[in-house]
């Protein structure tokens, strides 16, 4: 069945980066069939029509790294380092996760993201003492689409290890393509620092075997790169090169830490870099340089890491603050301009963590688009700038509606796939059982 989108300004954040004003766009079968100029005849062939009434829509917004159970922890933990912050405060609340509140945990976060344009997202999830299999349900039932990694650590006896091993290859491969191909998974050893070498050689192994993608924290502080050179003899990029991590296609989130020299290791090895600038400024761990990573060529997507370093989903709030680092940072504001700022939260964010299908609106691709209706809302006005707004104005509840496989999901600020007040009052007595 055709439907015809009307009555809208599309921005297709493609390649060209095009806006038509009044423009159409046709899906059918979950996919854009046509995006362009208004046409009447085609407008008359289509079954469904949609008036958007005035919106503005782009591509749904693209989160390259997450850790959606956790969002149970939002607001524990603030004001730490990264260390320390994991160590005293995170590791010992996720040991007390039981399945029932990873499910909610996971809904709490869907939600959030969702309503505020997410449409895809890449998550590392920490499956200690939960039924992974449980919270994969919740998320297929979202209808978001998202890449999910189990995440590797080496903790407990070898025995634990291995078993811990071979769990996170069932899932990688049970998951593989899965809701209707809307949810694949990775392989994410959680860090250089976190895995024993022969735990990051398996995840090489599984990778390899399942051709998957890599996922893992690297670069992300100081700390982090002297700990690996005293105890490997070599910085965090070259020594996980030499284990073959980077010959499958690699996620590193982070990337705060980098040198020349480990930049054009990054180029050569078409690894991808997850940005995470809220994250990185909270717990302390600087600024990455995204200019330089961009000048090598080097995919960079945006992401938020989770809710207890951010303190939430919101891309708008994301991009906009990349984009407004690596100008002061610079001191120059010609750096990530508003475009291209707004094709890493979308376009090459989606192709960083491999989903090429959506990103953008062009013929071809998934129907993932979001809407804003902004004639209400006097911080974007005037109208007629809308693409500065977008980046440099609008935050996600400003998102009216959401699509994703051409599917609405978010219809005027209500999730249709999530029971929102259960949620909220699950998040509310869950969180009260644990012992912090
Ligand atoms: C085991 S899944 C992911 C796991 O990683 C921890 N975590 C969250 N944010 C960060 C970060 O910025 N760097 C390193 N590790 C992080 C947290 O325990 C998550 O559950
Ligand atoms: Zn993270």
């Amino acid at each position: 069945m055709k439907t015809a989108y009307i009555n809208a300004a599309f921005f297709t954040m493609d390649q060209k980066n095009q806006i038509f004003n009044n423009g159409l766009m046709i899906i059918e079968n979950e996919m854009i069939i046509y995006i362009g100029s208004f046409q009447n005849q085609l407008v008359e062939e289509a079954e469904n029509i949609v008036d958007l009434k005035g919106k503005w829509v782009m591509p749904g917004l693209v989160n390259t790294h997450s850790h959606i159970v956790m969002t149970l922890l939002r607001g524990i933990g603030d004001d730490m380092l990264l260390k320390p912050w994991l160590e005293t405060r995170i590791w010992p609340l996720e040991a007390q996760f039981t399945t029932e509140i990873a499910q909610v945990s996971t809904e709490l976060g869907m939600l959030e993201m969702l309503k505020s344009g997410t449409t895809s997202f890449s998550d590392m999830f920490n499956p200690k003492g939960i039924d992974a299999d449980a919270v994969m349900e919740k998320i297929g039932e979202t209808g978001i689409r998202g890449a999910f990694s189990y995440t590797i650590f080496s903790l407990g006896t070898e025995k634990e290890q291995q078993a811990h091993l071979l769990e996170a290859e069932r899932f990688a491969k049970k998951y593989k393509t899965s809701a209707n191909g809307r949810l694949t998974t990775m392989v994410a050893p959680h860090s250089p620092y976190a895995c024993t070498t022969e735990a990051l050689l398996e995840s090489v192994r599984i990778a390899k075997e399942n051709e998957l993608m890599i996922h893992i924290h690297v670069s992300e502080t100081d700390y982090e790169i002297a700990d690996i050179q005293q105890r490997y003899g070599h910085r965090p990029v070259e020594y996980l090169r030499r284990l073959g991590i980077f010959d499958s296609p690699t996620v590193m989130a982070h990337g705060v830490v980098l040198n020349e020299e480990e930049r054009e290791i990054l180029k050569a090895y078409d690894v991808r870099v997850a940005h995470n600038p809220i994250s990185n400024l909270k717990l302390g761990s600087g600024v990455a340089d995204i200019v330089r990573l961009l000048d090598h060529g080097i995919k960079v997507g945006i992401a938020t890491d989770g809710v207890a370093s951010n303190n939430n989903f919101d891309m708008f709030e994301e991009m906009r603050t990349a984009a407004l680092l690596q100008k002061g940072m610079y001191k120059d504001a010609t750096k990530l301009p508003a475009k291209t700022t707004l094709s890493l939260a979308t376009r090459v964010g989606a192709e960083a963590i491999g989903m090429n299908s959506t990103g953008s609106l062009e013929q071809g691709k998934q129907a993932d688009f979001i809407t804003i209706y902004p004639y209400d809302k006097e911080h974007l006005q005037p109208l007629s700038e809308a693409a500065s707004h977008l980046l440099y104005a609008a935050n996600g509840r400003d998102v009216c509606d959401v699509y994703i496989n051409g599917q609405l999901i978010v219809k005027d600020r209500s999730c249709l796939t999530i029971d929102e007040e259960k949620v909220i009052y699950e998040t509310n007595r869950l969180q009260a059982k644990l012992k912090r």
